[in-house]
């Protein structure tokens, strides 16, 4: 059974479903129900909880739930990941360990879920690659491969020898371990040929490693603990490389970049590993570093859980117990150092980020990947949200933005909670205003450089005049970073964004920069000139094509910068029938940017019967680091028009 893959971008409907990888008709459920109960190879739930054994049909409620596990079970063996989704992007990264020939004759025999780990087994891991969420994948090294509560010598029997053999094909994914790394780790989880587990401890320093994916070279990392600043990293599962070096944390992003174009572009890729340009693609350029490496974002959303039932009680128990901490005892020192002011926080509370590799909540006091007044407001909203527990019914996620007071060039940094408020911005010599609820960049540090990239992109100082673009489509718009910071080298612009209220910013945004001075110029020139043409239409980015007819196409740059999922073919269709001389291509998931580029790519540019035959080719492609300390990077593509040579 061949694996499919599709380099497809979802169209409008196929995008909210995912859809069946591989062909089998349904199977019989009362068969299924019955191999699922004496299912010898069952699977840890989403907690890493071991699974329950489904019990004998004892009433019909409970057969009711085997049957529904059942068919779960074998919807999940017979669906591989949507395509371009993190998961399948995982999957890849399974296959590169695995070996595809390998996975695919598993996935022919149905054995594909046959862990050779039980819950909580401890084993020595090799770590063969830095799969793309930054997570190391490897494989069980030695022999006899249980090392904690799994077998004694005498265990060993025939079903172990067969686990044993199945290890050394069986991926296993290590958060925080590098490659070359060998490292203890204890299984939680387990799913098509791989399993997740907790990284317990080092065994030895990472060795040179042969490559596992002989197309990409991947960078060497050093681990240099001394580097880590945050006190929960390992534990929070936000940041992912605060162990390696800065320069190898860009230098391992570019190669996320090759990777993802080599695996998920469908474009020709013979002899090319991003260090030189190759049939369909150029060099991919060093990534760009960001200015703050730590304290740069701008928003962090933490969250906590409803309060357990038992919550009056607990509260009331521990204010009593604090009460009494407070009588002056016989050593008057023990009560000197508590302020009575102190707000109590309950046990129960725990107000942070989910754990790494669980859904559980995890308490944290401070980000150090958030900016300074953020980590200020979220000590006061923390004891906010204490004194007021009681009165929370359900969970709740907090918001907190760094924001400027005003918009005056003295403004300070304040730090905004209220979803309604309006947060304010400098990017370069421009103002942004936007509702702290909606979409805006999160690492302001790097954004004037990514804005003047894309700019010198779409103005190249060896472009002809007669091909200076004069106007501009922002696509996915937002508040109008691209489409207001670019206005000035423009004599119309026109931006689209599917909410309503960041329009109505975008417009706002732009009325501000034609009326605010830039700080320490002349007094009498604003950031927009007055003769520059400026719309924002809110509605799906494909609807843009309709209202700019009259744009003169070679002298036209259009900026695309959607969200994580891409672009959806509707949208792909009309950039291609539109043909702009310049397109410039901003994405924060260059999974499904390198999908939508290698479809771009294979088509034919302009409207039917035009003569002559013109197709993008792809100028530039480089990442900027707008997350340092994550395994997260910032794609630019710069695709230019050109004229096929028959
Ligand atoms: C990654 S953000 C980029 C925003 C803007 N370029 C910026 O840098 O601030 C993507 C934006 O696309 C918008 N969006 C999502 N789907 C869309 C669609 N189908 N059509 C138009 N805009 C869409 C989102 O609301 C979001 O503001």
């Amino acid at each position: 059974m061949e694996v499919s893959r599709s380099h497809t971008p979802p169209s409008d409907v196929e995008s909210a479903a995912k859809k069946p990888r591989l062909d089998d008709g349904v199977a019989d459920v009362a068969a299924v129900a019955a191999e699922s109960s004496s299912s010898a190879h069952a699977i840890p739930n989403s907690n890493g909880e071991p699974p329950k054994a489904a019990a004998p049909a004892a009433s019909s409620k409970a057969t009711r739930r085997a049957l529904r596990v059942a068919r779960q079970r074998e919807r999940e063996r017979k669906i591989l990941p949507e395509a371009c989704s993190s998961e399948d992007v995982l999957w890849h990264d399974v296959l590169d360990v695995v070996g595809k020939e390998y996975a695919d004759a598993q996935i022919e025999a149905g054995t594909e879920f046959d862990t050779p780990f039980s819950y909580r087994d401890q084993v020595k891991v090799r770590v063969k690659s830095l799969g793309m969420g930054g997570v190391g994948v490897g494989i069980v090294e030695e022999d006899e491969g249980v090392v904690g509560n799994g077998a004694s010598e005498q265990d060993v029997d025939m079903e172990h020898q067969s686990k044993i053999a199945r290890r050394k094909h069986w991926a296993v994914l290590v958060p925080f371990a590098l490659p070359g790394e060998l490292v203890l780790v204890r299984v939680y989880r387990s799913h098509r040929l791989h399993s997740m587990a907790d990284f317990l401890e080092i065994l030895e320093p990472a060795s040179p490693l042969p490559e596992v994916n002989t197309h990409t070279p991947s960078p060497s990392l050093t681990r240099n603990d001394d580097l880590v600043r945050c006190r929960y990293f390992t534990k929070c599962g936000g940041c992912q490389f605060q162990m390696v070096p800065y320069d190898e944390q860009l230098a391992w992003k570019r190669s996320s970049i090759v990777r993802s174009y080599q695996r998920f572009s469908g474009l020709d890729m013979a002899g090319w590993d991003g260090s030189n340009a190759g049939p369909s693609l150029p060099r991919v350029a060093e990534t760009i570093g960001s200015p703050l490496q730590y304290g740069y974002r701008t928003k962090l959303t933490p969250h906590f859980d409803k309060p357990p039932s038992t919550a009056k009680k607990t509260v009331a128990l521990e204010q009593a117990q604090r009460q009494a901490n407070l009588q002056p005892g016989p050593d008057a020192a023990d009560t000197a150092e508590q302020d009575p002011d102190e707000v109590l926080v309950p046990s129960f509370l725990k107000i942070g980020f989910n754990a790494q590799g669980s859904k559980n909540v995890m308490d944290i006091e401070e980000c150090s990947i958030a900016t300074p007044v953020i980590n200020e407001g979220m000590t006061t909203l923390r004891k906010m949200v204490a004194r007021n527990i009681l009165n929370y019914k359900k969970g709740a996620s907090l918001l907190l933005r760094d924001s400027l007071e005003g918009t005056s060039d003295e403004s300070k940094h304040i730090c905004v909670t209220e979803p309604n408020s309006t947060i304010t911005e400098r990017v370069g010599p421009m103002l942004f205003t936007y509702p702290a609820s909606s979409f805006f960049q999160n690492n302001n540090a790097v954004l004037p450089e990514l804005v003047g990239y894309v700019k010198d992109a779409i103005f190249p100082p060896t472009a002809p005049d007669s091909q200076r673009p004069t106007h501009l489509v922002d696509a996915y718009c937002g508040s109008g970073l691209f489409a207001i910071s670019l206005a000035p080298h423009f004599s119309v612009v026109s931006g689209i964004e599917l909410s309503s209220a960041s329009i109505a910013s975008a417009r706002k945004n732009a009325d501000l920069n034609r009326t605010h001075r830039i700080p320490g110029s002349d007094p009498a020139t604003p950031p927009i000139p007055a003769s520059t043409s400026i719309t924002f239409a809110s509605g799906t980015a494909h609807t843009i094509f309709t209202s700019v007819t009259d744009f003169p196409r070679s002298q036209t740059a259009l900026i695309i910068d959607p969200p994580r999922k891409g672009c959806d073919e509707n949208f792909l269709q009309q950039l291609v029938k539109f043909g702009a001389g310049t397109v410039v291509y901003v994405s924060c998931n260059v999974v499904t940017q390198a999908r939508d580029i290698g479809w771009v790519l294979g088509r034919d540019v302009g409207e039917e019967g035009e003569g002559k035959r013109r197709r993008y080719e792809v100028e530039s492609l480089r990442g900027f680091d707008l997350f340092p300390q994550t395994a997260h990077v910032e794609g630019v593509a710069v695709l230019r028009l050109q004229d096929v040579v028959e």
